[in-house]
């Protein structure tokens, strides 16, 4: 059993896995006569594979309880795989980095703070969405196609928050 304590999220510490959408810590610039501020271009989107193409969509997920028990990562070969909530909810993020394998040493936990979402790079390890507290709604912005673009691997986590 892995036994992991969340921390904070920082685009930083999140750099291999993909990265941090936060309007707080990413560069913009003003459109709409100045009325807008566009943090353009924040993430890449991936759409690997036959037919492959990107699907904006919205989950609506009910909270976990805590500490969070894991029995598997999963990962999405074909495409990358974007969560932003739409009501500040905080969420748990686990990832490991991509490859055939996970080393547990490599596993990492952390908690964001309601104003910022994440995007998994193609092949990034990950928990399913894991939101507190409340029932959460969430854009997510990923890859359809042909293909098999979820696969999953078995390995016992337990996450806590060290708040
Ligand atoms: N399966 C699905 O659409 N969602 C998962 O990939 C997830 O990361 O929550
Ligand atoms: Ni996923």
């Amino acid at each position: 059993m892995l036994e992991l304590t969340a921390k904070p999220l920082t685009p930083d510490a999140f750099a291999s896995f993909g990265e941090v959408l936060d309007a707080r810590t990413s560069p913009s610039f003003s459109i709409n006569a100045g009325r807008t501020q566009r943090h353009h271009d924040l993430a890449k989107v991936e759409t690997l594979g036959e037919n492959g193409h990107t699907l904006i969509n919205i989950f609506v997920s009910q909270p976990v309880s805590l500490p969070l028990k894991l029995t598997f990562l999963e990962r999405h070969p074909l495409g990358s795989q974007a969560f932003m909530p739409l009501n500040q909810e905080r969420f748990i993020v686990v990832v490991a980095p991509p490859g055939e394998a996970i080393n547990p040493q490599d596993v990492r936990a952390f908690v964001t703070d309601g104003r910022q979402g994440v995007n998994y790079r193609a092949g990034t390890w990950h928990a399913i969405q894991s939101v507190l507290a409340r029932e959460g709604e969430f854009i997510v912005v990923d890859r359809g196609g042909e293909g098999n673009n979820c696969e999953e691997y078995p390995l016992d986590i337990t996450v806590t928050l060290s708040e």
